[in-house]
């Protein structure tokens, strides 16, 4: 009889760490096979990290495998080591970050039809016999971009810092075609923000690889379709995965190229979860697997631009708009209180009535849903409060209901005041529904889409909106974050940015980072083929930096100026910070739990990280502190060494919180 054999095997349970199980003699297990454990008194998923002839275990608390899920190859060695890195960096179980990456297809026991499913999983579509379209020939900005990467050797992390329109999408292209070309199953991985991920984009990415497979991955893809990507990347089948954030977690056959597009946007950082950074870890991965990996974005975050200057990554530039004759638009401030009753300026209303003289398609942005942020009664003062949130409620005219964008609630609207009961309750601020309304009426020959959340509720709704525009059935497009961004609209040469100013006097020490990537962005939809272009925006703080570089689309300037005063102020990239959040129903108690780890952390710090610069700030409520009836309250960590920082943290023994959540986030970025 053969010597007994234990699996080490991680599941996704927060705070377990990996547990030995008996593998039974008949079994063939490998490390990196998915198996069925039982844990407690259910069943289920595992990995197995590690094989080894003993275990500490008693023999008769050992349990036993109970079968091997997959039947393909065990997740590769590279894949293993990296999820564990995850795991450690952002503080949680290995488990809880390496199972989650795979499909929940993979996880479950196999059914009676399992050898079907797995036969139609693996046959993708078959290529249509196209031809390669003719390269763009590059001018001389992204030919030196692309092969400074292509001549490169091992791992090089490159930011790719290119201007609105300067083709870093075609550089990207033709970066992937000459890796890819040099080795016969080389794989790589485009990753995109959530909103990026267009039909536009991928058919784009599609003609230029015409003889390869390319697949996608994203959180709104059906279960089998995503099974079906991501297999196929892990068996070598496909060679371009285009995902979001959680394509990073892919198991590739072999993996040569990662591209980060729009590096900095935010919803590479989870919200939920272990919120991870899809970024930084793909910058790990590439590292492991000694590969490039460009990060393109005409906003680089702080972060990789201060990396950049410091050498640590390499900097790319494309000045120029990539197609000849385009240039940059106008950029015009309208210092706000001279708004006309329509709601929108006098130039406002000029420049969109000539722009559709000239067949020019006009896009208006605005970052706010509804009719109008709130409802208010003018004779006592009442206003539309969320009965469960500290926010207001959003009055919905199409729908007649007020909604909170928090917690989901929704009523219909009073009659009249709810608290003395006038008659006349007005709406207050206009959110895009409104802004529709009033250019509707305005131009009303004019044909006038809105996209948005509310008016577009999938994928294929917002894909279809979309394709309209392109196609020129569109004059005036009015939206929020969706329309600002990616898209290459050839035909807009107007962009109004009305009321820009919410995020100004936000509290996050982002928000005006942001705020200055949004306005690029979104004034870089204008003039891409050519022609004049104009951009209109509207703020009561003309003289704010934001503004005065965004004139000179300055992004360099911005940027170092903010590091400047990040720098004065200790802040991130110059420290690094980790965040626990608490929730209740009762604030107290959620402050009192984070004054506990407070007071640990303190004894913790005078103890063993005395001469270390570890700052423990004191618990605060939150910003927004009410959501859904749960009070929430943050405590902030900083450190100058994230090392240090780290080792604090592992140090820090987490309460007990009962009826109460707390949850620890490694480079909080949202505040
Ligand atoms: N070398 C080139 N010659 C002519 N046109 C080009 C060239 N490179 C790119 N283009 C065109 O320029 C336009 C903008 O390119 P692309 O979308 O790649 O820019 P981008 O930098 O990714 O844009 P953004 O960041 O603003 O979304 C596209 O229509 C593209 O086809
Ligand atoms: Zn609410």
């Amino acid at each position: 009889m053969a010597a007994d054999q234990y699996a080490q095997v991680i599941v996704d349970v927060a705070g377990l760490p990996p547990l030995d199980y008996l593998v039974p003699q008949e079994m063939l297990v490998a490390v990196g096979d998915l198996v069925l454990v039982p844990v407690g008194r259910r069943k289920t998923a595992g990995l197995v990290v590690g094989l080894k002839p003993w275990t500490d275990i008693e023999r008769r608390k050992l349990r036993a495998v109970g079968c091997v899920l997959n039947d393909f190859s065990p997740l590769p060695a590279e894949w293993l080591s990296w999820t564990h890195f995850a795991a450690e960096y952002y503080c949680r179980a290995w488990g809880e970050v390496a199972l989650p990456g795979i499909p929940a297809f993979f996880r479950k026991k196999r059914g009676i039809r399992h050898q079907q499913s797995m036969q139609r999983l693996r046959s993708l579509p078959a290529l249509p016999e196209k031809e390669c379209p003719p390269e763009p020939s590059l001018n001389a900005e992204q030919l030196r971009a692309v092969q400074s990467v292509t001549g490169s050797k091992g791992f090089v992390p490159w930011l790719l810092y290119g201007v609105t329109g300067s083709g870093k999408t075609e550089v990207y292209l033709q970066i992937m075609k000459r890796i890819l070309s040099q080795t016969g199953g080389a794989q790589a991985l485009l990753l995109v923000p959530e909103i990026n991920l267009t039909p536009q984009l991928v058919s784009r990415v599609r003609s230029h690889f015409p003889h390869d497979q390319i697949v996608t991955l994203n959180s709104e893809l059906a279960p089998g379709e995503r099974a079906r990507s991501w297999l196929a990347i892990h068996e070598g089948r496909a060679r371009i995965l285009v995902g979001t954030r959680l394509a990073v977690f892919a198991s590739f056959h072999d993996l040569r190229l990662i591209v980060v597009d729009e590096e900095h946007d935010l919803s590479y950082k989870a919200s939920d979860g272990a919120r991870f950074s899809a970024r930084d870890l793909a910058v790990k991965r590439a590292q492991d697997l000694q590969i490039p990996i460009v990060l393109g974005s005409a906003t680089p975050s702080l972060e990789s631009w201060e990396l950049a200057k410091k050498g640590k990554y390499k900097l790319l530039e494309l000045k120029q708009r990539a197609v000849p004759k385009a240039s940059f638009p106008d950029l015009h401030l309208i210092e706000l209180n001279k708004k006309t009753s329509e709601g929108l300026t006098e130039e406002v209303q000029s420049e969109i009535s000539q722009a559709l003289l000239r067949k020019e398609q006009v896009l208006v942005f605005l970052n706010r849903r509804g009719y109008s942020p709130s409802l208010c009664c003018p004779s006592c003062g009442w206003i539309s409060a969320c009965p469960h949130c500290s926010a207001y409620m959003v009055f919905h005219k199409d729908i007649h209901r007020l909604v909170c964008h928090h917690c989901g609630y929704s009523r219909p609207v009073p009659e009249r005041c709810p608290s003395c009961g006038a008659a006349d309750i007005i709406p207050v601020g206009s959110g895009t529904q409104r802004i529709e309304e009033v250019l509707s009426k305005l131009w009303p020959q004019a044909r006038v889409l809105r996209i948005d959340r509310d008016s577009l509720k999938t994928k294929r709704e917002t894909d279809k909106a979309f394709h309209e525009v392109h196609a020129g059935r569109v004059d005036i497009l009015v939206g929020t974050q969706m329309i600002s961004k990616g898209h290459d609209f050839k035909n807009v040469s107007l962009v109004v940015v009305l009321n820009s100013d919410a995020q100004l006097v936000s509290t996050d020490i982002r928000a005006k980072e942001r705020l200055f990537s949004t306005l690029m962005q979104v004034s870089g939809r204008a003039g891409r083929a050519g022609g004049r272009s104009l951009v209109l925006v509207e703020t009561r703080f003309p003289k704010d930096i934001v503004f005065s570089f965004l004139k000179k689309y300055d992004y360099p300037g911005f940027a170092d100026a903010l590091l400047k005063e990040r720098r004065e102020a200790g802040g991130p990239p110059f420290t690094y910070q980790a965040m626990f959040t608490a929730d209740h129903e009762d604030l107290d108690q959620a402050m009192a739990c984070l004054q506990k780890i407070t007071e640990e952390g303190m004894l913790i710090l005078k103890r063993d990280f005395q001469d270390s610069d570890i700052v423990l700030y004191d618990p605060v409520p939150m910003p927004l502190v009410r959501v859904a009836n749960r009070n929430r309250a943050q405590l902030l960590v900083e450190s100058s060494s994230r090392r240090r920082l780290h080792a604090f943290l592992k140090a820090l023994p987490i309460p007990d919180f009962h009826n109460g959540n707390i949850v620890l986030e490694i480079d909080p970025v949202r505040f």
